[in-house]
């Protein structure tokens, strides 16, 4: 599993704006388990490679701001997860617009040398994408009043012009939603003890449990991508045990499988 760049042959970028590599995100509240899950589908065939969420960028955010004695910049390093976690209405956009550009740029890292030659059904998997960024996370900011009207407003404005203008490059062909009522998430994400999540209550995941909802199985946020209102969504029930539990797990890998030739 990585988040790398890859080489392309001429054939390999023939085969890719062919459309045979096939792009698909995994959805899911906080703690869920698509990282879990995204590892089990790492090792479960070549053809898949799965690109991490990137948040250990979203961790560490270098910035120079003064100079010593001997006048050499001194670098800090922040934590904008955990700033968005401590002051939401302060810091929400700036998150927004940080992960956006991260998940943009994990979205348009040209495809490993080995799924050019693959001979199965060859697929880029990521965990989360520009469209949960925008339709999960930022919507849900500005439902809360952490993201303000002008905020939501600019945020859309770049977001349409740079999905539009990228075009085929950051569509999806696919999205695997991971549904668990959020008390399991709530548990696990406690279990887990991310330092920054420490304040997460119930209440926070209820409401992105329902933006999930919305979006993927009601279908009633308003998309404003002609693919993405159509797109295929495989809904997985993850409360069941796949971390350990071998059969689900092969449950899980035949249902993905049909899903991926399917699409
Ligand atoms: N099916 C499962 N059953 C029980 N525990 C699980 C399951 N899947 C994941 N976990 C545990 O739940 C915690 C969260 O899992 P994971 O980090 O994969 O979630 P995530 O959805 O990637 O989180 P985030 O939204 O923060 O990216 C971990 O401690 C993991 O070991
Ligand atoms: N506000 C906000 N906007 C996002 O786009 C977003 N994407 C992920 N996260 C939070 C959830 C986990 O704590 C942690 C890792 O997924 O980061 C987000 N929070």
């Amino acid at each position: 599993m990585a988040n790398k760049t890859g080489k392309q042959s001429f054939s390999g970028r023939a085969r890719e704006t062919a459309g045979q590599i096939k792009r698909v995100s995994i959805e899911g509240n906080i703690a869920v388990g698509k990282s879990t899950f995204a590892r089990l589908l790492q090792s479960a065939c070549p053809d898949w490679e799965v690109m991490t969420e990137p948040v250990s960028m979203w961790q560490n955010i270098q910035t120079a701001n003064s100079k010593d004695s001997q006048g050499s910049p001194q670098t800090t390093v922040s934590n904008l997860l955990q700033m968005m976690y401590q002051d939401p209405a302060r810091w929400s956009y700036t998150f927004q617009t940080y992960s956006c550009m991260s998940r943009m740029r994990t979205q348009l890292q040209p495809p490993p040398a080995h799924l050019l030659t693959s001979v199965g059904t060859a697929v880029q998997v990521y965990e989360r994408s520009v469209y949960s960024d925008r339709y999960i996370f930022a919507l849900n900011m500005f439902e809360l009043g952490c993201i303000s009207p002008i905020e939501w407003a600019i945020y859309q404005d770049w977001h349409s012009l740079l999905v539009e203008e990228f075009g085929p490059r950051v569509e999806l062909e696919g999205i695997i939603y991971l549904r668990a009522p959020p008390e399991t998430c709530l548990k696990r994400l406690q279990h887990r003890g991310r330092a920054e999540e420490e304040g997460v209550k119930l209440d926070y995941l209820e409401m992105l449990h329902v933006q999930h909802e919305r979006w993927l199985v009601e279908k009633s946020t308003e998309i404003h991508f002609d693919k993405l209102k159509n797109i295929p969504v495989l809904e997985l029930d993850a409360s069941a045990e796949f971390q350990s539990d071998p059969v689900v797990q092969e449950q899980f890998i035949s249902k993905v499988k049909n899903f991926f030739s399917s699409l």
